[in-house]
């Protein structure tokens, strides 16, 4: 109870951000470095491609002048850099952006692993060069120094970009968080929906950085367990923005360690230890989805910042695909958090299904009729920049995620300022003590259904079934404090309904140890031990194992832990099959 107290108060937190014009320039020194947080994305470098003729060593070797890019106002510069290679990027004069985020003016930025566009309102000049290749890249990438400035294996510079568009998305927002504001209501929840790589994740991202640089705190929502968001892939998460993304991270850092100069984000996290939501026809997707939405609306209830702002959902491409199922998820997500503006990208059919749907209707919101609120669908361009990720460049950024969750950033003499080390413990557990419970959703992608046994699963297991029900995690009354991979800033839904446990498809695995647990990750809920599958199933995230090694003759496993000390009595989701197996994290 008293842990659930201060979780709560830890987020019913003023506003520190003050109200600044949009492309002002941002001292990132004036930013305080906290402690517990960590950088994501491990930085890593290489060369200018000026000497396109030598050997790729040859050229990581040799210094190269840095190149200038100069922009005209409303440009950007588009820029692919390979795993295994790291490039700096310099502001030299003007202003400048990434996804919303602004550059400060001779700060150096460090880009590994990433596909992105630096964009300008008013013009600016961009100085940009390489680093030295960083052995042991992520399996299947090979350490690749482009031919592109710095390095880079594309890059060019486009007039044409949606950023006019994606602007006016942002003060039509504002125009309803100020009625909000001046009525009382809720502010407007958004839901991005659109195919794979059309530019979702970078709108929200762009988005929630307009709205957190005119003061206003967003609730970002990533339903998208492709992909952690402030943490590792395999979990959905809703995160209360108060200050600026961090421009060579993304979304920024979560304390999960470390310190950062950029100030933490306290996600709240969920395991969806699955790629696709559609598994088990949403059985596992949906309760987490109204997990996540009662946990965020109760957050909005308490804290009138974040009311007025409202929600940023951000979705899996798969839910814009065509696929049987997606619609009846969209449906879901636009019940579960009242969704009252939706943006779709890159998909003339999306629109028009989702228009016909939803256009015009009233919100599900409570107080929709008392304040005629009526849910609006938006088609955006789709920018031209959107690059396609293919399968070896998502493994790798799923596996940096992972690394960097244990290991901070490995690559401290690139960016002092968001290098941090660190130092994972490794300790010996005995299989028989660990409360370990896996899915048995049957997943289109998953091989061994043996472990399916539908007459396990009830009635409930059906399409729609058990998306509305909850069971109420009881509150542990010694709740253990939370390791440093996650902290839930949101307070627990309560008064939910009970459920029979039948239908969730969660079963604990028996001893002995099995050996593909070996090289996965384990997710330590807040659940106790002994807490029933649907305890286990709704309860918050407390932080992350991997496990290094199973020995199943002895019953024991080596687990790598964030943080030292006893293991938490907490029951544990199996990672099992996503993000799945991560080889040689631990050598
Ligand atoms: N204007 C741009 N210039 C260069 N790269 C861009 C631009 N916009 C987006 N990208 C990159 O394109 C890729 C796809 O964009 P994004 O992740 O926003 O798409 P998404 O719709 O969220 O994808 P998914 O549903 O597959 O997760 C990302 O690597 C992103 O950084």
């Amino acid at each position: 109870m008293g842990a659930a107290q201060s979780q709560t108060s830890a987020w019913v937190q003023t506003r520190e951000t003050s109200k600044v014009p949009l492309h002002t320039s941002y001292l990132f020194s004036n930013f305080p470095h906290l402690l517990h947080l960590q950088s994501f994305f491990p930085v890593i470098m290489s060369l200018p491609g000026l000497e396109l003729t030598q050997p790729s060593e040859d050229r990581s070797q040799a210094a190269a002048p840095p190149s200038q890019i100069n922009l005209t106002p409303g440009s950007e510069w588009r820029f692919e850099v390979a795993f295994g290679h790291v490039i700096k990027v310099k502001l030299l004069n003007g202003t400048a952006e990434l996804f919303g985020t602004e550059l400060a003016e001779s700060q150096t930025y460090t880009f590994t692993g990433t596909k992105a566009a630096i964009f300008t309102w008013h013009g600016c000049a961009l100085e940009v060069s390489a680093a030295e290749t960083v052995q042991g890249t992520s399996d299947g990438i090979a350490s690749t120094f482009g031919h592109g400035a710095g390095g880079c294996q594309s890059e060019y510079t486009a007039e044409e970009t949606p950023m006019m568009e994606y602007a006016n998305v942002h003060f039509a927002l504002e125009t309803m968080r100020e009625e909000a504001q001046s009525i009382g209501k809720d502010g407007p929840r958004v839901l991005l929906l659109g195919p794979e790589n059309s530019g979702k994740t970078t709108l929200a991202k762009i988005l929630t950085s307009y709205a957190t640089k005119i003061g206003r705190q967003p609730l970002v929502v990533n339903l998208d367990p492709t992909e952690g968001q402030l943490g590792v892939p395999g979990t959905l998460t809703a995160t209360a923005f108060r200050t600026i993304l961090d421009v060579e991270d993304g979304w920024g850092s979560s304390p999960m360690s470390g310190p950062s100069p950029v100030p933490v984000k306290l996600p709240l996290v969920y395991s969806y230890p699955s790629q696709n939501p559609l598994d088990g026809e949403g059985a596992v997707y949906k309760p987490i989805v109204s997990r996540l939405a009662l946990s965020v609306t109760g957050r909005m209830a308490e804290d009138e910042d974040a009311r007025e702002t409202g929600i940023i959902v951000d979705t899996p491409g798969i839910l814009g695909s065509d696929k049987p199922g997606s619609m009846d998820l969209i449906n879901h997500i636009v019940t579960e958090f009242s969704i009252t503006t939706i943006l779709v990208l890159g998909s003339e059919r999306l629109y028009s299904t989702v228009a016909k749907q939803y256009d015009n209707k009233p919100s599900s919101s409570a107080t929709a009729a008392v304040f005629d609120e009526h849910v609006s669908v938006i088609k955006l361009s789709k920018s031209g920049g959107c690059a396609d990720r293919d399968d070896a460049f998502r493994k790798a950024t799923r596996e940096s995620q992972i690394r960097t969750y244990f290991f901070g950033n490995p690559m401290p003499s690139l960016s002092p300022a968001s290098a941090i080390t660190l130092s994972p413990h490794a300790q010996q557990l005995d299989f028989s003590t660990l409360q370990i419970y896996s899915y048995t959703t049957p997943s289109a992608d998953e091989e061994d259904e043996d472990e399916y046994d539908p007459s396990q699963l009830g009635t409930d297991f059906l399409p729609g079934g058990g998306a509305e029900d909850y069971a109420e995690p009881k509150q542990d009354p010694d709740r253990a404090a939370p390791l440093p991979g996650v902290v839930g800033s949101f307070s627990e839904p309560a008064n939910a309904p009970e459920k029979t446990d039948s239908s969730v498809p969660l079963k604990k695995v028996p001893a002995p140890a099995p050996s593909a647990l070996a090289n996965t990750l384990l997710a330590i809920t807040h659940a106790p031990a002994n807490a029933s599958p649907s305890e286990v199933r709704d309860a918050s995230i407390m932080g992350f194992l991997y496990v290094a090694d199973v020995d199943g003759e002895k019953g024991k496993v080596r687990v790598l832990a964030p943080v030292g000390g006893r293991m938490p009595p907490r029951a544990i989701i199996w990672a099992k099959s996503w993000p799945g197996e991560l080889v040689g994290l631990v050598g």
